[in-house]
């Protein structure tokens, strides 16, 4: 099986975010900072935590309204699988999703059967959306198929669940995360997601550039809209509103909505915050 190439170069992109990049600074607004803290995934995957740090982590959405009234809450809680129950449990609020990741995040690197039962248990502990990563090892060698048999599989198995897919796209080129754009939203991915936050490589423009202009070429050929969820040291508000300019740029404002666009990220909240109030904010 073959996948075509990134149908820009890398310098072409680089060109091309320049000019993002200027548009992306008269962005740093408000209404955009608080755009952007509705997008967001609140995460927590560290291996210190625990029931109780998560169902408080979780109070603090619960929290957040009232604490903050008139600003939009997060979009989702994403935990790992063992804690989605944790924050089904504890999560008070309507309108935020939960969100865990499995199939042997952030590695990948065990077996489809295994993965396939984790999505599920954490489906069934509550969780409507599963974060996987893209088997790396399978894709890396060529081995597409068997990274569309895996993807398809664990999507068949969740329901309605929506499935985002980790390309772990800082350990890729251009071309392979064209590729693993394509192949990824073939088998069934709801959202393509660039990063686990694992690795020193996470998130970047160019990445995220071209998955948009993946998905944009999907919506073009069949008039269905994949997500985009960059995700892995996204910190400031200007980090955030440079992923937010990429997206409305390359898709459009439609796209600029919880249905279609997160931002995975474990320390960007409460800088966003700060930004929207103009005062030292320690909420999450
Ligand atoms: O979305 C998942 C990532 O692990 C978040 O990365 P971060 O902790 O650098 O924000």
């Amino acid at each position: 099986m073959s996948i075509e190439t990134c149908p820009l170069s890398i310098e072409d992109i680089q060109s091309e975010l320049e000019e993002i990049r200027e548009i992306a600074a008269k962005n740093n607004t408000k209404k955009m900072f608080e755009k952007a803290l509705s997008l967001i995934d609140l995460t927590t995957l560290n291996s210190t935590d625990t029931v109780s740090s998560v169902a408080a982590f979780t109070e603090k959405v619960n929290q957040f309204p009232a604490a903050f009234p008139g600003i939009s809450n997060v979009a989702a809680i994403c935990v790992y699988p063992n804690m989605a129950h944790t924050v089904k449990s504890s999560l008070k609020v309507s309108n935020v999703k939960i969100a865990a990741v499995a199939g042997g995040f952030p590695s990948s690197m065990t077996f489809t059967k295994l993965k396939i039962e984790e999505a599920q248990l954490a489906v069934s502990a509550g969780a409507n959306e599963i974060d996987i990563v893209l088997p790396l090892w399978a894709f890396l060698e060529g081995h597409f198929e068997t990274c569309i048999s895996e993807i398809s599989g664990i999507k068949k198995a969740i329901g309605d669940a929506h499935l985002k897919v980790i390309l772990e796209s800082g350990v890729l080129n251009v071309d392979q995360i064209w590729q693993a754009s394509i192949l990824a939203i073939g088998a069934g991915a709801d959202f393509i997601k660039t990063s686990t936050g694992k690795l020193p490589q996470a998130a970047s423009p160019e990445a995220a550039f071209v998955m948009c202009l993946a998905i944009k070429q999907h919506f073009e050929e069949t008039d269905q809209k994949i997500g985009f969820k960059p995700a892995g040291g996204i910190v400031t508000p200007e980090d955030a509103i440079l992923y937010l300019t990429i997206v409305q740029e390359i898709l459009g404002d439609q796209w600029l909505t919880p249905e279609l666009f997160r931002i995975g990220a474990s320390r960007l909240a409460n800088n966003l915050l700060e930004k929207i109030t103009g005062k030292t904010v320690k909420h999450f």
